[in-house]
Formats: structure tokens, C-alpha cells, sequence
């Protein structure tokens, strides 16, 4: 395997404590969340910024005519608990990677709240890794940007590479990789450290067989350490595996929240 050539400063820092709190405890409480995007969509001829036309509607209260709203996630409310892997199943639309993003903090609530223990991380298909740089690179700035020590990169870096299965390409720019080594090395990195709360994306769906059965894995210890893991997949196989609850949205309400094998039942019924 490649080794790591990059130097790293020696910098000693208190380790964080490993995740003791016991399980049935809750980490994420989603409390009647509504999330609304605004668009203003491109001006017709007829709406341009003219003076008349902005006087106009100065006069008769009206604003910006071209703005619409998307309300993506309407009155979702549910409580998540440490060593919970939750699959967030619906159709194209339904609000899933919104409620993810709502989740972890980057999209704020309309109406409602979400209340969460511990430090929410998102790993989506688009995680923010740097196509210009090697992998390596991307490691070690994924691993400090999580908030690890240089000693801490230094010890894990070996078993990321390992986890990725990307080998010598460790040493290229992640421009030359194929997707789905990419998503390998996002999942390999970002599951590198002990979650509280960790958000999968559909970033599992590129990987081959083997790469989801040890993602698969993993999932499982980050469960086993009580850490939570929202799952969201169109992979249905995979969120059955995985998950011990499912929650079904639709049209940015849940229509079902439970046993992953009666709600992916119904699901499939429509
Ligand atoms: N940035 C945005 N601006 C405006 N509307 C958005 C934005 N992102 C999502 N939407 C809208 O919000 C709704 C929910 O979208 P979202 O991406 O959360 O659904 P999803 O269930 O994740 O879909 P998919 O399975 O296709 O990924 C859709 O109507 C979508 O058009």
C-alpha cells in the first residue's frame, strides 16, 4: 500500500472521550420541521425591472412577482436514539436529502426546530473533497477538517487507504478517479471517526457489492459505539440490511415510521 509522504506537525491534543452515553437515549428530536425554499425564477419580458414596473408594484404592495416557494418538508416530527440506523426512503421529491440537510444544520427550519445531541455530520454524494488534490491530500484535510490530531491522521491513514480500496491512486488527483472510487474514499474518510450523528447521503450507491457489505459493516460498529445513522437510499436491499426503523416520506410528510420490513412492504404497495 502507498505510504503517507506528507508531513504532518506534531501537535498534542486531549483526545475526545469515546461516545459512553447508553442507548434508548435520544440524540436527534425533529419537532414539527417545516422547510420552505424560496426561488425567484428568471423575469418574463413583461415582469423586467423597469421604473414603471417597480413603482407599480411599490404601489400595490407586491414584491419581488418572480419569487416562488417549495415547501419541501412539512410538520415532520420524530425522535431519533443513540445506536438508531434510520433508512429515509420516498420517492424522487419527497424531502429526504432536505430533512438530511435540515438535520445536519445547513438549512434553517421555516417553522418548528431540530434539537440534536452531539455533532451532526453529513456525508453526501457531493462531501466536500477537492477534485484538484491526491487523495492523500483529501485525506489528511478531510481527517483535520473532522477535527483530528496530525497524530491521530497519522495513525488512521493507513486503514482509510485500506478501507477505499483505491491503492496507488492515492497518490492522484481525485479528478482521474471513477465515481465510484470516490464515494469510496468519501465514506472511507468520513467514517474514519466515531460519529455522534452520522448522515449517508445516497453515498453508498456507487460502490460495488463488496464496498456496500464493508460499508455495511461499518455502519453497524458507528450503531455499536451508539451513535446514530440516518441511511437514505434508493437501494432498497441495502436500507433493509441496515436500518432498524424506516421512515417513509412523502411529499414532505412521513407517511410511516417503523419496522423497516412493514413500512418497505407498504411502501412497495404505494
Ligand atoms: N435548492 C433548492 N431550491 C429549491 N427547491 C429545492 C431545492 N432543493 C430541493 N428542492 C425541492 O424540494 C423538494 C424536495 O427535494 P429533495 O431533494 O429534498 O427530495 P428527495 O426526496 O431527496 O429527492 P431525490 O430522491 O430525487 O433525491 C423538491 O420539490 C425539490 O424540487
Amino acid at each position: 500500500m502507498a505510504e503517507m509522504t506528507e508531513e504532518l506537525p506534531e501537535v498534542t491534543t486531549t483526545p475526545k472521550t469515546p461516545l459512553d452515553a447508553p442507548t434508548g437515549t435520544p440524540t436527534v428530536i425533529v419537532d414539527d420541521l417545516h422547510i420552505v425554499y424560496r426561488v425567484y425564477a428568471k423575469a418574463t419580458d413583461h415582469e423586467k425591472g423597469n421604473a414603471v414596473n417597480a413603482l407599480m408594484r411599490l404601489l400595490r404592495r407586491q414584491g419581488r412577482p418572480q419569487m416562488t416557494e417549495v415547501h419541501a418538508v412539512k410538520g415532520v416530527s420524530f425522535v431519533a436514539y443513540h445506536g438508531d440506523a434510520i433508512g429515509i426512503v420516498g420517492r424522487n421529491g419527497s424531502g429526504k436529502s432536505t430533512l438530511m440537510r435540515a438535520i445536519a444544520g445547513l438549512l434553517p427550519p421555516h417553522q418548528g426546530a431540530v434539537y440534536t445531541d452531539g455533532q451532526p455530520s453529513l456525508l453526501g454524494v457531493n462531501a466536500a473533497l477537492m477534485r484538484d488534490l491526491t487523495g492523500e491530500r483529501n485525506i489528511i484535510l478531510g481527517c483535520l477538517a473532522m477535527g483530528m490530531s496530525p497524530a491521530e491522521v497519522r495513525k488512521k491513514y493507513d486503514e482509510i487507504v485500506d478501507f477505499s480500496g483505491i491503492d496507488e491512486f492515492v497518490k492522484l488527483p481525485m479528478s482521474t478517479y471513477s465515481s465510484g472510487m470516490g464515494a469510496r474514499l468519501r465514506f472511507a474518510i468520513s467514517s474514519a471517526k466515531t460519529h455522534d450523528v452520522l448522515l449517508i447521503d445516497e453515498a453508498l450507491a456507487t460502490g460495488d457489492r463488496e464496498f456496500r457489505k464493508k460499508s455495511q459493516e461499518r455502519i453497524k460498529q458507528i450503531r455499536e459505539s451508539a451513535g446514530t445513522v440516518f441511511l437514505v437510499s434508493h437501494d432498497h436491499k441495502v436500507i433493509e440490511e441496515t436500518c432498524n426503523r424506516v421512515i417513509w416520506l412523502h411529499k414532505g410528510k412521513i407517511k410511516m415510521d417503523g419496522d423497516p420490513a412493514e413500512v418497505m412492504a407498504a411502501y412497495h404497495k404505494g
